[in-house]
């Protein structure tokens, strides 16, 4: 197991791309580290470089303290799950996982030794006379693990190793290598752009948006305590709805004002100087209640629990303010219950204009065309200031009666 730095890392490629831009990431011994972030925000670019497949154009890679930048992949003792992790189709799953030793020239009797060693700890003992094709896409994964850990490698790098596997099976296969990685006791760097492998499979993870690293932390933390406007939206689900409103601040009292309603927020520091600011506001799933009314746009019905989305008639906020480049496709519209066990929403889809999601224990009465009525605290409310930096309305209480 080794701890992993990466010091101002940058890496421009030729075109003048830059696809990694000054990343400070600590990796402790034995953690399982999620990069995470939309197609194009440098993931790979990081695993490669931890690789040593690329050369960073400044700043530096270190192992266990020592830097590692210059050194060839060979030499890093690491270990390597790429997105097609193709086995090779005519050697059984033993000679397939057996490989990288043979390659190296380890003795014909280590090798054996080794490969039923990993092959117990990844749980493919029964497989070992099969070939590939003889495999499900789950085994064909687990057998892709054992062969990038047979040399007993430091550091294991998977790079979507997910994104070939059929979408019923993989949150099946989340839990399967997470714990194979726990059993086997190794350094992890993940990269997924998925934000259920993400949250569910990660130690800490990292948020990166065009080579920038937005916020790193527990999975739980950064959910609910994003720093930017980008994370909270990336990590929403059901979708957040992100929209614009205003600050009041009188000597009394601290108020947002929705255009359609008017929440009074706690009197702190973090408000004090931001009278007649406009802001905008990211919702991921309110409540049922009286502060906003609005009609019944969609209604997901997931067995345990109703989301309702609702027409609140507030002011979306611009896409440019927002800071999301992902692609934001047109809402379908939706005239009709859907029925289902997992929401058909995406990573980075966003609830349409003045939209807000309602969650409701299921069974809940509510059709497409009702009106509903919103509750909206203060808790529910994530701010942003202009540039998409969060604003902590709890931290430090203006004075003590607030
Ligand atoms: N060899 C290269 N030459 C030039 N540009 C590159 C090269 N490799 C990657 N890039 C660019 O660098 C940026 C980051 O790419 P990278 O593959 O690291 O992103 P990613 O987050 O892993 O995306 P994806 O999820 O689609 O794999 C992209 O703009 C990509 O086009």
């Amino acid at each position: 197991m080794v701890a992993v730095s990466l010091r101002a890392l940058r890496k421009v490629f030729d075109d003048g791309v830059v696809a990694v831009d000054g990343l400070d990431l600590e990796v402790a011994a034995g953690e399982f580290m999620v990069l995470l972030g939309p197609t194009g925000c440098g993931k790979s670019t990081v695993l490669r470089l931890l690789a040593g497949l690329e050369t960073p154009t400044s700043g530096e890679v270190v192992f266990d303290g020592v830097p590692v930048s210059r050194l060839p992949p060979a030499q890093r003792e690491v270990g390597m799950v790429f997105q097609n992790h193709a086995l090779y189709p005519h050697l059984t799953v033993a000679q397939n996982i057996g490989f990288p030793l043979r390659v190296s020239g380890e003795s014909p009797a280590r090798l054996q030794s080794r490969v039923a060693e990993v092959a117990r700890e990844l749980h493919v003992v029964d497989l070992l006379g099969r070939l590939p094709a003889h495999l499900s896409g789950g085994e064909q994964q687990r057998v892709a693990l054992a062969r990038a850990l047979v040399a007993r490698p430091a550091l294991l790098l998977l790079d979507e190793p997910m994104s070939n596997v059929d979408a019923a099976i993989r949150a099946e296969l989340r839990g399967e290598i997470r714990a194979a990685v726990r059993r086997v006791g190794i350094t992890c760097v993940y990269v997924t752009h998925d934000q259920a492998e993400a949250m569910s499979m990660a130690d800490r993870l990292a948020v990166l948006r065009r080579g920038v690293l937005q916020q790193v932390g527990t999975p739980a933390r950064v959910y609910a305590d994003p720093d930017t406007v980008f994370v909270a939206a990336f990590l929403g689900s059901p979708p957040p709805s992100l929209f614009e409103a205003a600050v009041s601040v009188t000597p009394e009292r601290v108020d947002l004002d929705l255009g359609s309603h008017v929440v009074a927020l706690p009197r702190t520091a973090a408000l004090a100087g931001r009278h007649g600011e406009r802001v905008t506001v990211g919702v991921r799933a309110l409540r049922p209640g009286d502060a906003l009314r609005g009609v019944v746009r969609r209604v997901d019905n997931l067995g345990h629990e109703v989301l309702a989305r609702v027409d609140a008639g507030l002011v979306p906020t611009p896409l440019a303010t927002s800071g999301l480049e992902l692609p934001s496709r047109p809402p379908a519209p939706v005239t009709h219950t859907e029925y289902g066990f997992y929401p058909s929403y995406q990573p980075g889809d966003r609830a349409p204009a003045g939209e807000v999601t309602v969650r409701m224990p299921a069974p809940a009465r509510v059709r497409v065309g009702d009106e509903l009525g919103v509750a909206v605290a203060p808790e529910d409310l994530l701010l942003f200031d202009r540039s998409g930096r969060r604003i902590r309305i709890f931290d430090a209480p203006l004075d003590s009666q607030s």
